[in-house]
């Protein structure tokens, strides 16, 4: 492929993926060349090659098939002298919503490179679907982003991955944004913040520093998790954290699980995100997943206004595919990309050959074994201890525990668990799991322990 065809292509792409996003994450892209069926390309920083590689990787790889090139995926590779963002003397110009990092540079020209991420056009509030599992992270965000007197500081959302903690977090800095235009608003994940901080060390600009991340009006760090065993970091954001608070500014935080459960985040620091607001965003229910399938076909149908999905698909990927709310995108931009080529409607038979994969890796099945395995790593007992025939009440919890969850996530029978479980009668596997359904409504850490494995098995 030619550049001058990439140069063709990338204005289809502007057309399919908006202004914003175009500029941000298409137009820094440097074609490098197409051998055996992949397309390299440069990019500035791995942090865009892999947002790239998500989000537009299927629409950049159908263009391309369309154009009559036979591409089957795409590499990115990072160079050094590449400009991070797009520059200014191609076209088109970057929209004044990109602004949003450039306030956030709080009066410090020098510390140009220090800007906030840039945000993704399309995690807005409108495109956020609510149901059960994640209404109150929603409402809680909502009142956040309204802008008025602090109440709860930090907000922590925390959940599993691709449940919508990025989403909501750039919800909330665009809608800041709409109402509060004065108020310096950083987003950034806390590798940045990390890769920052060292940047800062080492061209001896700590004070600089300081003053940029002090002199916010609300600070949105998305995956603290990253900064777990990072001392330095870790100690520079426990000191940023109290700055602000002693202001009266605000804090957002994402993490991947409770800051109570963050192996090696220090005490201090899992204290005060614990002082806030903590709110979970569950997995996903069937309900839920549907609503999204349905937001996400409306959205589509601007980009391939011909295309048609038949009765029941919609409902079919909902039930087969619960690992995460990425995935289920993903599933239905493959879907799009690929009815579009052959030029089908996207019915059932459509559906099973093009997300074969998909729909395979969504079959996996957790096994007793698993379970016991995981329980007794979890509660750091021996695997012959959750099997044995001990009743120390250190083993007997997590055995229960382990019955519960092979009831929930296995179709093994009572007295089969029972066999598993050094042959135990299938009523003791009852009373087991009966029990963890009482305690899960009476004592909050067994209901926490459920919930963390489950989710880890479920990964
Ligand atoms: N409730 C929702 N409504 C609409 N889209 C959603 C919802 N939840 C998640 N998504 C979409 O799923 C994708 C993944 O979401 P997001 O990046 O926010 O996940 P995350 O929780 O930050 O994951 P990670 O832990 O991997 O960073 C995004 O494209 C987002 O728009």
């Amino acid at each position: 492929m030619t550049q001058e065809k990439w140069g063709l292509l990338r204005n289809k792409l502007l057309k399919a993926v908006g202004k914003n996003n175009y500029t941000t994450w298409i137009e820094p892209l440097e074609f490098q060349e197409l051998q055996d069926g992949v397309a390299v390309f440069s990019v500035p920083t791995n942090f865009m090659g892999n947002y790239v590689s998500q989000n537009f990787a299927d629409l950049i790889l159908y263009e391309m098939n369309t154009a009559g090139e036979s591409v089957e995926r795409l590499a990115f590779r990072v160079a050094a002298n590449l400009p991070a963002r797009p520059s200014t003397d191609a076209a088109p110009e970057p929209a004044p919503e990109q602004s949003l990092s450039q306030q956030a540079q709080v009066g410090n020209d020098a510390l140009g490179s220090l800007q906030a991420a840039p945000l993704d056009s399309r995690f807005t509030f409108d495109s956020f679907v609510v149901g059960k599992p994640n209404e109150l992270a929603h409402a809680a965000a909502r009142r956040v982003s309204e802008g008025g007197p602090v109440t709860f500081n930090p907000l922590v959302l925390y959940g599993g991955v691709g449940l919508g903690k990025t989403h909501l977090m750039h919800a909330i800095a665009w809608e800041l944004k709409t109402k509060c235009p004065d108020l310096n608003v950083l987003y950034l994940s806390a590798e940045q913040f990390m890769y920052r901080f060292v940047q800062a060390l080492r061209e001896r600009r700590m004070m600089d520093f300081k003053h940029l991340f002090r002199s916010v009006d609300v600070l949105m760090v998305d995956d603290v998790q990253f900064i777990a065993g990072k001392d330095s970091t870790q100690e520079e954001f426990f000191h940023t954290f109290n700055a602000l608070v002693d202001q009266n500014k605000q804090i957002i935080i994402s993490a991947d699980r409770a800051p109570g459960e963050i192996k090696d985040l220090e005490d201090r620091v899992k204290s005060r995100l614990q002082c806030g607001l903590v709110v979970d965003l569950h997995p996903t229910d069937y309900e839920l997943r549907l609503g999204i399938l349905q937001t996400k076909v409306q959205q589509y149908s601007s980009t391939y206004p011909d295309l048609t999905i038949a009765d029941g698909v919609l409902e079919f990927l909902a039930q087969r595919i619960s690992t995460n709310v990425r995935v289920l995108e993903g599933a239905l931009t493959r879907l799009f990309a690929f009815a579009s080529l052959v030029g089908r409607e996207i019915d059932m038979d459509l559906t099973q050959d093009c997300l074969a994969d998909v729909l395979r890796a969504s079959e996996r099945k957790i096994t007793v074994e698993e379970i016991q395995r995981k329980v007794s790593d979890y509660y750091n007992i021996r695997l012959s201890d959750i099997i044995g025939p001990k009743r120390l009440r250190s083993y007997a919890r997590p055995r229960q525990v382990a019955m519960y969850l092979c009831k929930q996530l296995t179709s093994r029978s009572l007295p089969e668990i029972g066999r598993r479980f050094g042959g135990r009668d299938h009523t003791t596997v009852m009373h087991g799991v009966k029990r963890i359904e009482e305690l899960k409504t009476t004592d909050g850490q067994i209901a926490e322990d459920v919930e963390m494995l489950r989710r880890s098995l479920e990964a």
